[in-house]
């Protein structure tokens, strides 16, 4: 871990090049901004400048959507969100942990109704990138599918650049076969009521999920990835970055919800993503005991983090820090370990291109809002209203 002082003068020359986020970075690290808001409030907010892509959580009563963001961005663990009360109310969460894994999450209550005037769901669909709909799959399922097929129908007419993503819940109780049979039952029912509609042309994809495990984050993880227009580019680096290593894969991870925001274009297992979050656990966990200086500004992640795992199957697991929020955790033989400088070397030109993706994502994003506020600024003159959008 760098000491106190070194960590602080390479903050400052990381944010001379725009590398960090200005927000104070232990409230950043330790937590997620948290608003709680009644629905009307959040209604009104539609043209106020935000930009951050919404991701909405919807699905019955008790499907497990606000376990899913407790576990996912609050480190709850699992059996605590057995005590979780219902909610009822629209809960507006801001995730900005990284430039990358930046956005908002509605959680909404188990019952919406789109014919109750006060819910405004064109303003709310217009402005999202995601809804997932979570169907708790140790329910049964027909109300779930009735439900789903109401929501996408009415957020499609809205905005037809919508991802749906389904989430087919509460896996943990079933059978290997059984969840593979639930998951093509639902598929199919669920597109048979779209192509009954004649909405064929809607795509949903549909992910096994449970909070006991490792499938939120890995079905969170998809969700979040496209709603990032630099995949492609950041694919293509990992891509590079491998190839030129020796290494077998390579993930990007936001540290903190332990996402991975991108991986090379080989298939990614169950088990090696296991390995990196449980990874990543353990260098927070160790930092935190051992890492921290007394000061503020020491965090349990920083530029010297870095990790290696020595697997007994001749597998070695290396962590490296890319940005405050970043890792790049890879999966190499032992024998190209050996290589460590060329990886090393390697590693240094993939972060510097990541740098230059980075920088050019945070430039679009403030272009794009500089234009939100004008165009919010210009709807207020037109309506004679004179009011700050912040
Ligand atoms: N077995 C299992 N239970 C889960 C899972 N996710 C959530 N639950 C449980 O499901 C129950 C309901 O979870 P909530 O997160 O409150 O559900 P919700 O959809 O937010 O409910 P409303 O606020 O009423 O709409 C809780 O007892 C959770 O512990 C899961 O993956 N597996």
């Amino acid at each position: 871990m760098a000491s106190e002082r070194d960590s602080a003068q390479s903050r400052e020359e990381d944010s001379a090049v725009g590398y960090y986020d200005e927000e104070d970075d232990l409230e950043a690290f330790s937590d997620t901004e948290l608003g709680c808001e009644d629905g009307e409030l959040g209604f009104t907010n539609s043209l106020n400048g935000e930009v951050k892509p919404r991701i909405l959580l919807m699905g019955l009563r008790r499907s497990g959507k606000s376990s899913i963001q407790k576990v996912v961005f609050h480190k709850m663990s699992p059996n605590e969100t057995l005590f979780l009360e219902s909610t009822n109310k629209i809960c507006r969460e801001d995730v900005s942990n990284s430039s990358f894994v930046s956005f908002q999450i509605w959680d909404f209550p188990g019952q919406i109704d789109f014919f109750d005037p006060t819910f405004d769901y064109e303003m709310i669909f217009r402005g999202t990138g995601a809804l997932i709909f979570v169907i708790d799959s140790q329910d049964d399922y027909v109300e779930a599918l009735n439900r789903l097929h109401l929501t996408v129908t009415r957020a499609y007419a809205v905005n037809p650049d919508i991802n749906f993503e389904v989430f087919i819940h509460k896996v943990d109780g079933l059978s290997d076969d059984h969840k593979i049979e639930k998951q093509r039952d639902i598929h199919k029912r669920a597109n048979d009521d779209q192509v009954d509609a004649g909405l064929e042309r809607i795509h949903l994809s549909f992910y096994l999920t449970s909070i006991y495990d490792h499938s939120i984050f890995e079905a969170f993880s998809k969700v979040v990835q496209k709603l990032i227009p630099q995949l492609p580019t950041l694919e293509n680096l990992l891509n590079i970055f491998i190839s030129n290593s020796g290494i077998e894969k390579a993930f990007l991870f936001d540290v903190v919800s332990k996402i991975y925001i991108a991986t090379d274009s080989s298939p990614v297992d169950m088990q090696t993503y296991e390995l990196c979050c449980d990874m990543i656990d353990v260098v927070i966990d160790i930092s935190c005991v051992y890492g921290l200086t007394d000061s503020e500004a020491g965090l349990p992640y920083d530029k010297e983090s870095m990790a290696i795992i020595h697997l007994n199957n001749t597998t070695v697991m290396y962590l490296k820090e890319v940005t405050k929020f970043l890792a790049m955790v890879c999966f190499l033989r032992k024998e190209s370990f050996e290589r460590k400088g060329l990886i090393d070397y390697n590693f240094h030109c993939f972060k510097k291109a990541i740098q230059e993706v980075f920088d050019v994502r945070v430039q679009v994003q403030q272009n794009r809002k500089l234009l939100s506020q004008r165009r919010w600024s210009k709807l207020s003159m037109t309506n004679g209203v004179l009011s700050n959008p912040h």
